[in-house]
């Protein structure tokens, strides 16, 4: 609602509006599923306090969003554009399919602060390196911050159709909607952003936003968050990764095959090992660090960066696992995962991406020490662990008889 350039505008330009979501079989919602059904049923209350409603339709978004049009005799389509290929296509069909129709096409921006696109090097379509793009991003005009409608008028007799079930079964601490992700946004600007560049690499400590689910879902917007941040203290190093995911956009709207592709080939003689692939995504290959991260994943649908980044250096480097075996563990799992973000950061930590030092391989012993120091985090997930004292927690193989139903690690890693 709030920050929504093309409900704003239809509000403001429209006598009625029909705010309307397709629920697309060919994208399966998989475990975000209840965020998703929460984040509906939000929006649909928050629309009827207005006098609107939020139509809910299932199928081709293509064939719902015209057939609605055409029974309410609207006379345009607008919509938010998005990057993937997928996407794209759908915005491609969707403009001739309302050409046929005679019906207005427009899109507006609002999934990111600065269009993909937008912004461009002298030589090339797109900044592949994100050093040069943050210097360019951070001192271009972002567009101003719109309000959420104060009314919305939906034509009468339209049937609005049934949100998906909000029953599913427990899976992570985080709930769907703009009202808890505004509420969300608010305490974390109050309370907690102060502290970001400090604290934000400490795994065992709440200290990132965790807003990623709510700005992937659109339940708010990056713009509004960048736009509150920024000046404040601690704003700087918070609205730094904000620009990451933007720069993340542009990358997958210039190179559409991120997901399948090296965007960067290089000759890596991957390693096809399934036994290993499962112990990695079952939170079992023996290296706590490692264990606790994928372990977080599977129970809270999201897990921390630095996690991330251990868990997936470990898979591609160590274990020589392709990056799309983890890629598509996380877009199974995580609540978070999109396109442009899940696979530019899976190849970026494969040294496939956008790294300027594509050789990196992260020590799981040595990144636990420095940023799980007194090893909690790995207690909270690794129980079997839970004995174990800060200087043995992220070694147990020094100390087998007190990691009794621990495993082994899949491959020896040296704290060197
Ligand atoms: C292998 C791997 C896969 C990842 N997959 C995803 C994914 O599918 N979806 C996703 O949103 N993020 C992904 N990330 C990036 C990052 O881990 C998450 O955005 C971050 O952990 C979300 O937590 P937060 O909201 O508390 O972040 P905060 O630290 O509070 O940061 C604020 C916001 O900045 C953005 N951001 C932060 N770090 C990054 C980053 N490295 N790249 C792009 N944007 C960033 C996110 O939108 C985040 O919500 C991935 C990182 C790695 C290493």
């Amino acid at each position: 609602m709030h920050d929504h350039p093309a409900l704003a505008e239809a509000c403001a330009r429209a006598r009625l509006v029909v705010p309307l979501f397709v629920i697309d079989p060919a994208i399966p919602a998989r475990h975000r599923q209840g965020f998703l059904a929460e984040a509906l049923d939000d929006l649909r209350s928050t629309l009827r306090d207005l006098g609107g409603d939020l139509v809910v339709r299932r199928g081709d978004p293509v064939a719902e969003a015209v057939r609605l049009a055409t029974e309410t005799r609207a006379t345009a389509i607008w919509a938010t554009s998005d990057v993937s290929s997928y996407a794209r296509r759908r915005e491609q069909r969707l403009e001739k399919a309302c050409d046929a129709q005679r019906l207005q096409f427009r899109l507006f921006p609002g999934v990111t602060v600065v269009p993909p696109g937008r912004l461009r090097p002298f030589a090339g379509d797109h900044y592949r390196v994100f050093t040069p793009y943050w210097r360019v991003w951070s001192t271009a005009p972002h567009r101003p911050v719109l309000p959420a409608p104060s009314v919305v008028h939906v034509p009468p007799g339209i049937d609005p159709g049934e949100l998906p079930g909000l029953e599913r079964k427990p899976y992570g601490n985080l709930r769907g909607g703009e009202t808890v992700a505004r509420r969300r946004l608010d305490l974390w600007l109050k309370l907690c952003l102060a502290d970001y560049d400090e604290g934000h690499d400490e795994l065992a400590e709440d200290g990132t936003s965790m807003l990623s689910p709510y700005l992937r879902f659109g339940c708010v917007s990056p713009s509004e968050v960048a736009a509150r941040a920024a000046g404040r203290p601690g704003g700087e190093a918070f609205v730094r990764q904000l620009c990451w995911r933007d720069f993340y956009y542009q990358v997958a709207l210039a190179f559409p095959e991120l997901p399948r592709r090296d965007y960067r080939p290089r000759d890596v003689d991957w390693n096809d090992d399934q036994d290993a692939a499962d112990a990695w995504r079952e939170g079992l290959t023996g290296v706590p660090i490692v264990d606790a991260g994928m372990r977080q994943l599977r129970t809270e649908g999201w897990m921390h960066n630095r996690a991330r980044m251990i868990v997936g250096s470990y898979l591609t480097k160590r274990l020589k696992i392709h990056w799309r075996v983890g890629g598509d563990h996380f877009a199974d799992l995580l609540l978070d995962a999109d396109i442009p973000n899940n696979w530019g950061n899976w190849q970026w930590v494969a040294g496939t991406g956008n790294d300027t030092r594509p050789n990196r391989v992260l020590n799981p012993v040595r990144q636990a020490t420095r940023f799980d120091p007194k090893g909690d985090y790995v207690r909270r997930y690794v129980p079997e662990l839970s004995g174990l004292p800060a200087s043995l927690v992220h070694e147990p193989w020094k100390a087998p008889a007190l990691a009794a139903g621990y495993p082994a690690p899949l491959v020896a890693v040296d704290n060197g």
